[in-house]
């Protein structure tokens, strides 16, 4: 799913405006019909206070849109306008008045801080202040009233977009907004919502297909994309029957020390959890008896060192080479790593100590065979690109680091990114159940593997992010949150491919 800026939304919005022959009033009425909808749903009649906050633009005419539909099914409402300025909207004037028609209990005007109402924490709040629209941090006195929102502690929904949050900027510290616990959003995601300093104030996200004019939003040249169930499976490439285990690739994994030897073991075990046909290690020799007793799936082949990795052996013959988990960074591994990329010439995947190595050593940046893929954690990230202000100038440098260098960059996270050049694929699985350690060792086992089987590397970060989220909610689900191991994640890889391929029948839209 493309994930639209404000920008491309309000043009959409006019497009199908035009292409529909509807009123803009009409389009609204749409939209906050199906917020009615979703609320009503939940809700089912019951009498607790309802109180919408309205500013007088479009979020604000989305509000009392809704508060009329409330009304009319009898549920108790009070609608407050966030008088926050003199230029009201036509569509907000046209449902103020077709509010008033309905009810003698007429929208009460904020205009300051002592025109507050009382919020308890049992009340429903709706959010419908600012929407795409917000061009400027919220102050002043409609600040305080954010601050008031939040401090209630009343579930708060908010429409189109938490009040308060930018669709497509970072927002200044300290801001005014809106902490929702549930978000309706029109149409299109909004990025903010997934980047780690902003998805905190979004709560639960639920996507409403207004009816914007699908022609026009499919010719809208997104760079950004929601990955979700859909887009997993049109990147899957189906086995055939007739093929053997030369057809699925042979993957080399180089990595571990002493000490460090599990790391290797989980990429190993994801790769061929992941379908790869034949799976090597090179490792140190301490690692020997551990990999072919943990897993005997597996081929070993060993450095001279009984440590750490000190040199690559040339003759081996890999379709892709993943180096760097539990390697560590002395000297002679070092050397490894640069023996390995002057002899690549196909992409590798490099995570971990890997990561650290080339951020230590410029130079070997230079070798990196292209659309080789990084895995780095926030940590290796800053080491490789620099320190950066906010999430989006982090995507900056992100993006700008892949086309200097023509390689795939993940952000690991709550909702990790695939960046490659100024493309940006937002992942949309996974639970915090796998923040535990070596989950990123499978991610590279995972992403590994997929290249090998000959999807593309692109395609192969953002299927295999996909799959490890989507193994790691299957291992949430069986085992709980704090119950998960990496080694988990690896092992459930195969449930999650297999997961792609159901109907599910309460799959929510941005699934
Ligand atoms: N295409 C769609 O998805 C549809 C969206 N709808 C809804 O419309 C809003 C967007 O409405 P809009 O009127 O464009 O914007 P807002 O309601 O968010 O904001 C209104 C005006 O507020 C001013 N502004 C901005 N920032 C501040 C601030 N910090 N303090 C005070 N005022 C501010 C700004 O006007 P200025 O002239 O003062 O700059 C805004 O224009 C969208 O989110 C949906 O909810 C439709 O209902 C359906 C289609
Ligand atoms: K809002």
């Amino acid at each position: 799913m493309k994930i639209l800026s404000a920008e491309q939304l309000s043009e959409a919005d006019k497009e199908t405006i035009k292409k529909q022959n509807i009123s803009s009033e009409e389009l609204m009425e749409r939209a906050a019909t199906l917020v009615f909808n979703e609320i009503n749903n939940r809700l089912r009649g019951a009498p607790i206070p309802i109180k919408i906050f309205c500013g007088i633009g479009n979020n604000g005419g989305d509000g009392l849109v809704v508060a009329r539909h409330l009304i009319q099914h009898g549920y108790n409402v009070t609608v407050y306008v966030v008088n926050y300025s003199d230029k009201r909207s036509e569509d907000f004037l046209a449902n103020y008045e077709k509010l008033k028609e309905i009810t003698n209990n007429w929208p009460q005007v904020i205009k300051k801080e002592d025109d507050f109402p009382e919020i308890n924490i049992g009340d429903f709040v709706i959010d419908a202040i600012f929407g795409i629209g917000l061009n400027r941090p919220i102050e002043g006195w409609v600040a305080k009233l954010v601050e008031e929102i939040n401090h209630s502690k009343a579930f708060t929904l908010a429409v189109d977009m938490p009040s308060g949050l930018f669709a497509d900027k970072a927002s200044e510290k300290n801001s005014a907004i809106i902490e929702a616990n549930y978000t309706l959003s029109f149409q299109s995601p909004k990025l903010v919502f997934f980047l780690p300093e902003t998805m905190d104030y979004v709560g639960d996200l639920q996507v409403l297909d207004i009816g914007l004019d699908r022609e026009f939003i499919g010719r809208i040249k997104s760079k950004t994309f929601l990955i979700g169930k859909q887009q997993a499976l049109s990147l899957y490439l189906p086995r055939k029957k007739n093929s053997h285990k030369g057809d699925y690739g042979s993957v080399l994994i180089a990595g571990g020390s002493y000490g460090k030897i599990g790391s290797v073991l989980l990429t190993a075990t994801a790769a061929l959890r992941s379908g790869t046909g034949l799976c090597s290690l090179y490792i140190p020799k301490c690692g020997y008896n551990i990999i072919q007793t943990g897993l005997p799936e597996a081929m070993v082949v060993t450095d001279p060192d009984h440590e750490i990795l000190t040199t690559y052996p040339k003759d081996f013959k890999a379709d892709v080479v993943c180096f760097g988990m539990g390697a560590g960074t002395s000297f002679n591994t070092v050397k490894a790593l640069k023996e390995l990329l002057e002899l690549m010439d196909k992409p590798v995947v490099i995570d971990a100590d890997g990561l650290n190595i080339l951020s230590e050593n410029n130079d070997l940046l230079k070798l990196l065979p292209e659309n080789s893929v990084l895995t780095p954690h926030p940590g290796e990230l800053k080491r490789l690109v620099g320190a950066w202000k906010d999430d989006f100038h982090k995507l900056d440098l992100v993006k700008e680091f892949s086309s200097k260098y023509k390689v795939i960059v993940v952000i690991k996270g709550a909702h990790s990114l695939t960046i490659d050049r100024d493309n940006v694929y937002v992942n949309n699985t996974g639970n915090p159940g796998m923040a535990t350690a070596g989950s990123g060792d499978v991610l590279s086992g995972v992403i590994t593997s997929l290249i090998g089987q000959g999807y593309e590397p692109v395609n192969a970060t953002v299927l295999g992010i996909y799959l490890h989220g989507l193994s790691g909610d299957i291992s949430a689900e069986e085992l709980g949150y704090e119950g998960v191991l990496a080694g988990d994640i690896a092992k459930n890889i195969g449930k999650a491919l297999s997961k792609i391929f159901e109907k599910d029948a309460t799959e929510s839209d941005i699934n």
